[in-house]
């Protein structure tokens, strides 16, 4: 069974999927309301709950957050990392709805909408108060072209607006395709009649229309915030309301949520809404059921899309990947048995058809289960990364061109303190996974079980008494590999075994003079 803490206000018919499934337990409750929050699986929130550090230390079984929603603002996504949660979001359930909302402002705001509304409510008939601007022929200045941005371009363009961007990240291509005018920051601020921001909140956003970048802007500029508080700055906004610079202004979001700035809601020309964007019917239904369809996948140990710590993959790709992660996984668990010392870098190079896949997520399983063999902590694909960088071990993956002869071939080399290990293998389908080389030796085996790894001088009788001090210890042998570089010099021997194998017969064998060393290895 497991346990799903619904802590922000999500549509129940959107969480159908979860709330239908007899292992599911789903309770909907305030993280300030529950007492048991170490038994949860997964946590699904919307802005309201802050997933901090400290809560996520507290959630010691959780394994998911959810953001039913687009801005993951909330949530220590970091600490989620180094915890091994992986935080997945629903980035465009409510994209349609935000775009309409940030329009209804734009046309509320120079049309004076909500206070002619009070002013007629209020018994008055001031038609002359209410002058308003036309839209059409105006420019507007869109700050941030993702997924919101593209539709408010798109509605501003049927309105016979003229487009004016400003995104970093905006290619000619798209720009073209969408009609827009891709534009230096100064000139969208110099040019616009109205400025929209839709840009994630980030250190480089925070404060982007901030005393001196308002101060760029057209005298009689409108702008509006219809993504994060703290993209425009309240202060320097409040400054240039004060001095008629700035002819209006439309607010869904605010640095503080409700906002506590009383000085800027006073003025006039300001209309707000209480961060009602992804408010309708259909953003809340898309949104939560987009969450708890991917809770219910990953939950069922299928891959997640719209992860946001974790390469997202299809079933389709995660299907192809798979053998190679589990493979991965197990010369990790190798590398790390073998090496027992510390290291200092890992380097995974892949080769033929994996190299076409999603290599960091099969590095991450390589680290995965490297560093679960050493840490106490738990470590999985999320913050394995993190963790190997925490202990000072670096990781690179290269991608090179057939050169092992194999339809695909992962090489590790791993150096340590004293010395370095190396494997390659592969993954055959329909037979299985094949260590194809190991330090450098040719050698075929499959990669599972306990494992005896002997490192011995090629001379006639060797492998005879490793068979009969195996026998002696009652241990049955099930495969038994051999490799060697020349006749009569360094080789290797690799076995497979039914029964665990001690001290006693590691020692027993390293008293022979043409046994180098021997090791047992459990994968
Ligand atoms: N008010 C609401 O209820 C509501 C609802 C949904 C989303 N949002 C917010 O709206 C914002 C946009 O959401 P989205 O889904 O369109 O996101 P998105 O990721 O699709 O788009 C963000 C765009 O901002 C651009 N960008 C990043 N840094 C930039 C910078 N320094 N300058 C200019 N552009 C930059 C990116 O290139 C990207 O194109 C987010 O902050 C999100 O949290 C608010
Ligand atoms: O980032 C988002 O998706 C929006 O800000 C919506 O937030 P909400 O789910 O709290 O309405």
């Amino acid at each position: 069974m497991f346990h799903v803490l619904v802590s922000d206000s999500i549509s129940s018919d959107g969480l159908a999927p979860l709330l239908n499934d007899e292992n599911i337990n789903v309770v909907q409750k305030k993280v300030s309301e529950v007492d048991d929050l170490e038994k949860y699986d997964a946590l699904l929130v919307r802005s309201a709950t802050k997933v901090t550090e400290e809560l996520l230390q507290k959630m010691t079984n959780l394994k998911i957050v959810a953001r039913a929603g687009v801005g993951v603002d909330n949530i220590d996504v970091e600490a989620a990392t180094k915890y091994g949660v992986v935080v997945i979001n629903a980035p465009d359930g409510n994209t349609i709805s935000t775009a309409e909302h940030t329009f209804a402002m734009m046309a509320s705001l120079v049309r004076h909408i909500p206070q002619a509304n009070v002013s007629v409510k209020s018994g008055e008939w001031n038609r002359s108060a209410f002058l308003g601007t036309e839209l059409y022929g105006k420019s507007l200045g869109i700050i941030g072209l993702g997924r919101i941005g593209s539709e408010i371009a798109k509605r501003a363009k049927a309105f016979g607006m003229n487009v004016l961007v400003f995104d970093p990240f905006l290619t000619k291509d798209r720009a073209q395709k969408l009609g827009v005018n891709s534009c230096k920051l100064d000139e969208v601020l110099a040019q616009a009649d109205i400025i929209t921001v839709h840009t994630p909140l980030t250190k480089e956003t925070r404060g982007l229309l901030g005393k001196e970048n308002i101060g760029k802007t057209k005298k009689g500029v409108y702008l509006l915030n219809c993504a994060r508080g703290g993209i425009i700055d309240e202060e320097a906004l409040i400054h240039y309301l004060e001095i008629g610079h700035v002819k209006g202004v439309a607010l869904d979001v605010f640095e503080v949520e409700p906002p506590v700035n009383r000085k800027l809601l006073d003025f006039e020309q300001v209309i707000a809404t209480p961060h009602l964007g992804a408010s309708t019917k259909e953003a809340q239904l898309n949104v939560a059921s987009q969450v708890a369809e991917e809770v219910l996948k990953f939950l069922n140990g299928k891959p997640v899309t719209n992860s946001i710590n974790l390469p997202t993959l299809t079933k389709d790709i995660f299907d192809k990947i798979q053998p190679f992660y589990k493979l991965a996984k197990k010369l990790g668990q190798l590398a790390s048995q073998y090496m027992k010392e510390p290291v200092q870098h890992i380097g995974i190079v892949y080769e033929g058809t994996v190299a076409e896949l999603e290599t960091s997520f099969i590095t991450k399983a390589f680290l995965a289960g490297f560093l679960g063999e050493r840490v106490d902590s738990t470590v999985n694909e999320v913050n394995a990364g993190l963790m190997a960088k925490e202990r000072g071990i670096s990781f690179s993956e290269k991608i090179a061109s057939n050169g092992s002869g194999y339809a695909n071939c992962i090489a590790v080399q791993v150096d340590g303190d004293h010395r370095t290990f190396s494997v390659k293998a592969t993954y055959i389908p329909n037979y299985g996974e094949r260590i194809v080389d190991l330090n450098g030796f040719d050698i075929d085996f499959y990669p599972a079980g306990e494992v005896l790894y002997v490192e011995h001088i090629d001379k006639p009788g060797v492998i005879g008494r490793v068979g009969k001090v195996l026998g002696d210890h009652g241990v049955n042998i099930a495969t038994m590999q051999v490799g060697r570089k020349n006749i009569g010099g360094e080789a290797i021997m690799v076995l497979t075994c039914d029964k665990l194998i001690d001290d006693q017969l590691i020692e027993a064998l390293v008293q022979f003079d043409d046994i180098v060393s021997a090791k047992t290895i459990h994968l």
